[in-house]
């Protein structure tokens, strides 16, 4: 076929030593062997492999092909440990934090950053080829575990985290590494590894300099960088536009869609084992690049993505078809993000490029509500283009419109009763760990029971921007929860978790093809999120003792206007606080 491989290193993407290696699995997490270094270039590499494959009659036993590892390969890694430089262990918004146990827990979190950091080695930018990272100049925050790398959506809690713990110039070095590997390949890859080339992940670059840059106001930042704003724009309408019809109307939107050829290098055990898997019928490239289209949507894998062929979500992954998903949260954040590049045009004195822009963003947001609003269940959905249909499952990702505000501001007054409605009655809000990924028991990691942080924060957010005193203090109730959940799970397992289990608070998810990590960047900048915004009423705990001891703790900081205050009915401190309230953007 005319299809790329995965990447442009045939070592880590595109090989026999790779399909060797992996399919024999000499390292059971298929992610080891691609991010090894090679002790030589990639033709010595590959030409030593080519002579054992010679003497071997190409098949090089398991234990042969251990060894061959050994010997051309390095275990060492590519960073070194960096503590940033604007990290404190006594940031400022701890102040705010009223009950005794969250502050402490805040500052727990707050002491994890530099744990997390990490900076390139300069002996990667002197031999680039024979690694499969790509080198950035900035240090950065890693999600942790596993993935000592850096993740494109990932970054946007991450940030959200920095910029609470005053580490500004760290979220800043974050953005200008997105955008060095933007300005390198053309687009932002899932991750800074040569194997995640060919498909990038959620688009929130813009709301990653959106939130930067109502911290920090650095307009000569947002001036350095605006044409690499547009630059991703435009690529995601190069290359992930799709053309559909409903009742009989032709529409276009967004999609997942990530051609390369062969199973993803860092799962490529996983990837080639379930295509042997599939009918005759099915095309095994077709098949992986469905995977990779699920895996740039960050949620790898997901009942989501299946259409089965009675048109539901049942079966597993050889039912996967992402590219026929036009997907709520890839269209609310694209929705966002032409908005974000009208205001940030707009702030530099552009003002025809603002009005194309925010032109755009109107249409987009048009479209949102034309094709994903169901109307009689009150809330977006996925809709499914194959079978012309909704995908009526409940996500956390049907609340994106909200939390990107891709939704007018008239049609959130409308929809708000109604969304509320859906949200109670969608057994989503029902378990006691947390909002759960979905509604089906698949076995697959965005799957039941597994709670997401960056799914929570989705639906928080996007409960708050309902803006109703219900809303409101819905989402106090659910940010609360959230924390003492992790809180609780930190207590007992000193750690925190890249996902959760909805059904035993605090304990860590499981499923899909790696054992679940620890660290970990998104969750950290999530539970600062809610601390930063609810810190002055939120509890650790429901209990007389805790009541009294946030009595006595006094506040250094004075409240800020911009913090939306919700008294909780079951928070008796919160009774005499005032109540304000703004439009935030998400
Ligand atoms: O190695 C398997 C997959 O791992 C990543 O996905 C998961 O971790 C990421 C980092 O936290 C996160 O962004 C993603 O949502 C998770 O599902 C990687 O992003 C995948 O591409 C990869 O195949």
């Amino acid at each position: 076929d005319d299809l790329p491989p995965s990447c442009s290193k045939p070592v880590y993407c595109d090989s026999e030593l790779l399909h060797h290696v992996q399919t024999a699995r000499v390292y059971l997490d298929s992610k080891t062997f691609v991010d090894l270094q090679m002790r030589n270039d990639e033709n010595t590499t590959l030409n030593a492999f080519q002579i054992l494959l010679n003497a071997t009659n190409n098949a090089p036993t398991v234990d042969q092909l251990r060894d061959f590892v050994l010997e051309y390969f390095d275990e060492s890694s590519e960073l070194e440990n960096w503590t940033p430089e604007d990290y404190s262990d006594t940031p400022d918004f701890l102040n705010n934090i009223r009950d005794v146990d969250l502050r402490q827990f805040a500052k727990n979190i707050n002491d994890i950053w530099p744990t997390l950091g990490r900076r390139v080695k300069p002996i990667v930018f002197e031999n680039p080829d024979r690694s499969s990272f790509i080198p950035v100049s900035q240090g950065f925050i890693v999600p942790g575990g596993r993935f000592t790398e850096i993740y494109y959506w990932d970054a946007y809690w991450i940030i959200e985290g920095l910029l609470i713990s005053g580490m500004d110039g760290t979220a800043k070095g974050m953005i200008e590494n997105l955008i060095e590997l933007l300005n390198k390949l053309g687009h932002i890859p899932n991750g800074s590894r040569w194997y995640y080339q060919e498909r990038s992940q959620p688009p929130l670059l813009s709301a990653m300099m959106m939130r930067y840059y109502e911290k920090t106001k650095d307009k000569a930042f947002l001036k350095e960088h605006i044409s690499s704003l547009v630059k991703e724009m435009n690529y995601w309408m190069d290359t992930q536009i799709v053309t559909f019809n409903k009742d009989d109307r032709v529409f276009t939107l967004l999609r997942y869609y990530a051609p390369s050829s062969g199973p993803r290098p860092e799962s490529y055990f996983e990837d080639y084992n379930t295509a042997q898997n599939l009918d005759p019928h099915q095309d095994h490239t077709e098949f992986y690049i469905d995977m990779k289209s699920a895996a740039e949507s960050g949620w790898d894998f997901s009942t989501r993505w299946f259409i089965s062929k009675d048109g539901d979500n049942s079966g597993n992954l050889t039912n996967i078809h992402t590219r026929y998903i036009v997907p709520t949260d890839l269209n609310a954040i694209f929705a966002n993000a032409l908005e974000n590049t009208a205001t940030f045009y707009a702030l530099l004195g552009d003002l025809r490029k603002a009005t194309h822009w925010g032109y755009l963003a109107k249409q987009w947001r048009a479209t949102i509500e034309e094709v994903l609003w169901h109307q009689e269940d009150g809330i977006w959905y996925d809709y499914d283009i194959l079978n012309e249909k909704h995908r009526n499952y409940f996500f956390p990702s049907n609340l994106a419109p909200l939390w990107m505000l891709a939704v007018e501001k008239d049609k959130i007054i409308k929809h708000a009763p109604r969304v509320l409605n859906y949200l109670k009655h969608s057994q989503g809000l029902d378990y006691p760990g947390g909002i759960p990924v979905s509604l089906s028991r698949s076995n697959e990691q965005w799957d039941f029971p597994n709670v997401w942080p960056p799914e929570v924060s989705i639906v928080i957010n996007g409960v708050r921007a309902l803006g109703t005193k219900e809303a409101k203090e819905l989402a106090f109730h659910l940010a609360q929860e959230w924390v003492r959940i992790c809180h609780k799970g930190f207590k007992e397992y000193k750690q925190m978790f890249e996902k959760y289990d909805a059904e035993i608070p605090g304990s860590f998810g499981g499923g899909g093809e790696y054992n679940v990590q620890e660290g970990f960047g998104w969750s950290n900048g999530v539970v600062l999120e809610f601390l930063n915004i609810y810190g002055e009423v939120m509890t650790a705990y429901d209990s007389y003792e805790s009541s009294e001891k946030l009595k006595v703790l006094p506040l250094k900081a004075e409240k800020k206007d911009d913090k939306q205050v919700i008294p909780a009915d079951d928070n008796e401190s919160s009774s005499s606080t005032d109540c304000s309230s703004s439009e935030e953007s998400p």
